[in-house]
């Protein structure tokens, strides 16, 4: 799977390689960005990464009448701490452009994509988004993860730093990550299983801010991942959902906001 995804975006990188060939230059976002992994863990905070998902592999098209900032205002006012925005087009229906639609929100973004050159994080500067997924399993060449790593801290991008096993974990704390997102999806069959983050969370480490994602869908799997020590949740599907997500997400909260 993260094959046809290298592949959709190789298009994507060929085209800023272009454009930076041609003399173009992004200018970085010159707005507040407000800090991420902070938000995560602010006493009080409801723990929740609320994903603004159009469609995916997995489901095909899941909401595609809800407008990047009406379901994002939902998300807000149900009490989101911060909200994930799928980018990549091709299989998610996503757009650089909802970072900006949803930004006087006021809430940490990040840009959910498939990052495999330097030049995506030169665009994602472009953007208000505050953090950057980026996936181990992209990389064979652990250097160039590092790479795309520390330039995304010089450029006061968080990096959140994805695993799907303990190989991949190895490797995000060999490179320093300090920001942790568990994926529970198996790549190949795109099932989900909640075991994955509830055992690998007992390798996290003082300092270390971890993020259980995918496959979560009722209010009682949020408490029992909250209680393992996940410090907080990114949903995506059982939100969107919703006619009116942040009625998912008031739901899942088990109705407080
Ligand atoms: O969502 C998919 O079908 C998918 C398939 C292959 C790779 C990634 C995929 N999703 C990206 C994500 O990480 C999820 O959007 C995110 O964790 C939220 O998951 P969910 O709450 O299950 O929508």
């Amino acid at each position: 799977m993260l094959e046809k995804f290298r592949r959709a975006k190789q298009a994507e990188v060929d085209e800023l390689i272009r454009l930076r060939d041609a003399g173009h230059r992004h200018l970085p976002f010159d707005g507040p960005r407000p800090k991420f992994g902070a938000a995560l863990t602010r006493p009080g905070t409801s723990g929740i990464i609320a994903e603004y998902k159009r469609a995916s592999p997995s489901r095909g098209d899941i909401n595609l009448s809800v407008p990047p900032l009406q379901a994002c205002r939902g998300y807000a006012e149900a009490g989101a701490c911060a909200l994930s925005i799928l980018t990549e087009s091709t299989y998610f229906k996503g757009s650089l452009g909802f970072l900006s639609e949803v930004a006087p929100l006021g809430l940490p973004l990040l840009r959910k994509d498939f990052i495999i050159h330097p030049l995506q994080v030169e665009a994602t500067m472009a953007t208000p988004a505050s953090a950057i997924l980026l996936i181990v399993r992209m990389f064979d060449d652990l250097d160039e993860l590092a790479q795309l790593h520390a330039l995304c801290l010089t450029n006061g991008l968080e990096p959140v730093v994805e695993v799907f096993d303990e190989r991949d974990l190895d490797r995000a704390k060999e490179i320093g990550s300090t920001i942790i997102q568990v994926n529970n999806r198996d790549l190949d069959t795109l099932t989900t299983d909640l075991g994955r983050c509830l055992d690998m969370v007992r390798r996290k480490e003082d300092g270390e801010i971890w993020i259980g994602a995918s496959g979560i869908s009722t209010p009682e799997q949020v408490s029992t991942l909250k209680a393992a020590g996940l410090d907080a949740l990114l949903i995506g599907t059982a939100l969107m959902q919703y006619e009116n997500p942040g009625q998912g997400l008031v739901r899942l909260s088990g109705g407080q906001s």
